[in-house]
């Protein structure tokens, strides 16, 4: 079993937002590996962050992963975060991964000043910055399909996910 398709990208760029409309769309199951995590830990992603640190965090992460590519033939959203693992990152090499990229600005007004999210609290703009320049490079190395977000309704996201899967 495998998933119909992984989505990956930075926060903000929509994997969960597009995630659910796409596996309505294809008809299939939608799962997402940080509230896979939630449901582990028995807490938010954000609490996680602040109780056990960002190191205990990517190792549920990476068995969440591990777990749900294994199980789920749906459409899979990873964590912003869960290709820093190498072990992810080789599980992910056999699987139709699309990466939803998005510019800086796009990402700062979407993900929001005021941030939940535990990585982006202090100054959001720089931290995203920074984020998404060092993970570009390993977004493009994982990804069979790129699609460009910024211009698109999540809908036109999904027409483009779907005009590049096979059939
Ligand atoms: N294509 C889009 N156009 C406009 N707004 C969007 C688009 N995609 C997502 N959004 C909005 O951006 C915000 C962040 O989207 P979402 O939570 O899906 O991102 P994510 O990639 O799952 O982030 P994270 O890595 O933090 O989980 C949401 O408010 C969502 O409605
Ligand atoms: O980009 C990241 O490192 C993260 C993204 C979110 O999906 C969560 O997994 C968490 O907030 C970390
Ligand atoms: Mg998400």
């Amino acid at each position: 079993m495998s998933p119909r398709v992984v989505l990956i990208g930075p926060p903000g760029s929509g994997k969960s937002t597009v995630g659910q409309i796409l596996a309505e769309r294809l008809g299939v199951a939608f799962r997402d590996t940080d509230t896979d995590v939630e449901a582990v830990a028995g807490k938010s992603v954000g609490d996680i962050f602040i109780e056990d640190g960002e190191e205990r965090f990517r190792e549920l992460e990476a068995e969440a992963v591990r777990r749900a590519l294994a199980e789920h033939d749906g459409v899979l959203s990873l964590g912003g975060g869960a290709i820093l693992s190498e072990a992810t990152r080789e599980l992910l090499a056999g699987h139709s991964v699309a990466y939803l990229e998005i510019g800086l600005s796009q990402a700062v007004q979407r993900v929001g000043l005021a941030s939940a999210r535990p990585l982006l609290v202090l100054n959001p703009r720089s931290q995203l910055k920074k984020l998404m320049d060092a993970r570009r490079p390993i977004y493009e190395s994982l990804a069979g399909i790129v699609v460009a977000t910024d211009e698109r309704k999540p809908d036109e996201v999904v027409d483009e996910i779907v005009k590049g899967l096979r059939p």
